[in-house]
C-alpha cells in the first residue's frame, strides 16, 4: 500500500509561516491533484512529501511508515518537475536508464524496464535520439520514463505540463490519465490550472494561503463547493457571485450561480440585464451580460443563439442551483438562509 498521510504539517521559512497546520490523506492508487493560486503552498507541500523540504513540525507517512526523517531516495517516491533536465549528451534510452545504472541494477532487468517504460510512453521509436532532437512533450515523456523505471510507490508531479503549448498539454493530460490507469500507482500532482485538476484528478485538494479549502472528487467540488473560494476557483467560465441583496438577504455575503444555471428570457424574469460580448464556442455560447442591479454576469447557453450585443433581456436563476455563502465565506444551507421571508 502506498497511501500518504500528512499529520499536523506546519512549515515556516524563517519567521514566515507558509503552512499553518495541514491534515491530508492521499489514498493508495489515487490521482490526487493539489490546486490553488500562486504562492498558496502546493509546491512546498509536495516537496515535503518528496523529502526536499523538512516540515517545521508534523509527520509524513507513506504506506504506513513514518518517513519524516528519511532522505528523498529512501521514501519510495519519484518526482517529475516542470523543467525536465535531461542529460543532453545521452540518448533517450540512456537518460531513462541513468537512475537504474546508479542503483547498480543488473543489465538485463534495466533493459527490460527501459523497454517497458518506452512502450507505455510511446517512446520506442525515439530511444536512440538525443534530447535536442525531441519536442517538448517528448522530452517530458522521457522525464516521466525516468520515474517509471524506478517503480516508485508514489509519483510526485510539480506542474509537469506548464512548459508545453496548449494542444500538447491537452494530449499529455490524456496520456497521464492513461498512465495512471495502467500502472495504478499513487500520484500526487501540483498545478495552478483548475482545468488540469478537474480532468486528471480523482481527488482534488484546493489550497488557499497555506490552508486546505476543500478535498473531494472533481464533480463534488463543482456541484457542492463548501466555500466561496472553491466556488470561484473551480469551473470555467467562473461561477457568478452576486451580492446577497440579489435574493433579498443583506446578511448573506454572496449568492453563487453557475453560468449554465441561468435562463435568458426576452419578456420577463428576475434580473434585467444587457447583453455584452458573445463568444460562440460551437457546442455552446458564453454570453457576458451586465445586470441592472448586481454588476456583470456570465451565462452559458447550449448551442447557438440569436442574441445580439446590446439586447435587453431578463435572467432567471435555477433556484435548485443557488449557492449561498455567509460573511465568513462558508456555505450556508439554503433552507437555513431562506427560512426567513425575503424582503
Ligand atoms: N525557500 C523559501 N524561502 C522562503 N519562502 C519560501 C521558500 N519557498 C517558498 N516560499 C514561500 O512559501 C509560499 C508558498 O510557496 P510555494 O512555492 O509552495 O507556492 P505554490 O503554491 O507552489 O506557488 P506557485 O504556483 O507559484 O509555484 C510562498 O509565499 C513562497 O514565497
Amino acid at each position: 500500500m502506498a497511501d500518504v498521510h500528512l499529520r499536523h504539517i506546519n512549515k515556516c521559512f524563517g519567521p514566515i509561516e507558509v503552512i499553518p497546520d495541514i491534515e491530508l490523506e492521499i489514498p493508495h492508487g489515487s490521482f490526487t491533484v493539489l490546486v490553488g493560486p500562486s504562492g498558496c503552498g502546493k509546491s512546498t507541500l509536495l516537496r515535503m512529501i518528496a523529502g526536499l523540504e523538512k516540515p517545521t513540525s508534523g509527520t509524513i507517512e507513506i504506506g504506513g511508515t513514518d518517513v519524516t526523517g528519511f532522505e528523498p531516495s529512501n521514501r519510495g517516491i519519484s518526482m517529475v518537475f516542470q523543467s525536465y533536465a535531461l542529460y543532453p549528451h545521452m540518448t533517450v534510452a540512456q537518460n531513462i536508464d541513468f537512475g537504474l545504472r546508479l542503483m547498480k541494477m543488473p543489465a538485463a532487468e534495466r533493459e527490460e524496464r527501459v523497454r517497458d517504460a518506452a512502450k507505455r510512453l510511446h517512446l520506442e521509436p525515439l530511444l536512440d535520439r538525443k534530447p535536442s532532437e525531441l519536442s517538448g512533450g517528448q522530452r517530458q515523456r522521457v522525464a516521466i520514463g525516468r520515474s517509471i523505471v524506478r517503480n516508485p510507490k508514489v509519483f510526485l508531479f510539480d506542474e509537469p505540463l506548464s512548459n508545453l503549448d496548449a494542444a500538447l498539454r491537452t494530449q499529455m493530460r490524456v496520456e497521464l490519465a492513461e498512465l495512471h490507469q495502467s500502472i495504478g500507482a499513487t500520484m500526487v500532482y501540483v498545478t495552478h490550472d483548475q482545468v488540469e485538476a478537474m480532468t486528471l484528478a480523482d481527488q482534488i485538494v484546493v489550497m488557499n494561503g497555506g490552508r486546505i479549502e476543500q478535498v473531494g472528487p472533481p464533480m463534488e467540488l463543482y456541484d457542492n463547493p463548501q466555500t466561496e473560494f472553491v466556488a470561484a476557483f473551480i469551473g470555467s467560465p467562473k461561477m457568478n457571485l452576486l451580492p446577497g441583496q440579489a435574493i433579498g438577504h443583506d446578511d448573506i455575503k454572496s449568492v453563487g450561480i453557475r453560468p449554465e444555471h441561468l435562463e435568458v428570457h426576452l419578456d420577463n424574469g428576475k434580473w434585467p440585464a444587457k447583453v455584452g460580448v458573445i463568444e460562440n464556442l460551437g457546442s455552446d455560447t458564453v454570453v457576458y451580460m451586465e445586470t441592472d442591479d448586481f454588476g456583470p454576469v456570465t451565462v452559458r447557453l447550449p448551442g447557438h443563439h440569436p442574441l445580439r450585443t446590446g439586447d435587453r433581456v431578463f435572467l432567471t436563476p435555477d433556484e435548485k442551483h443557488l449557492h449561498l455563502f455567509g460573511k465568513d465565506g462558508r456555505k450556508i444551507h439554503a433552507k437555513d438562509a431562506l427560512s426567513a421571508p425575503a424582503t
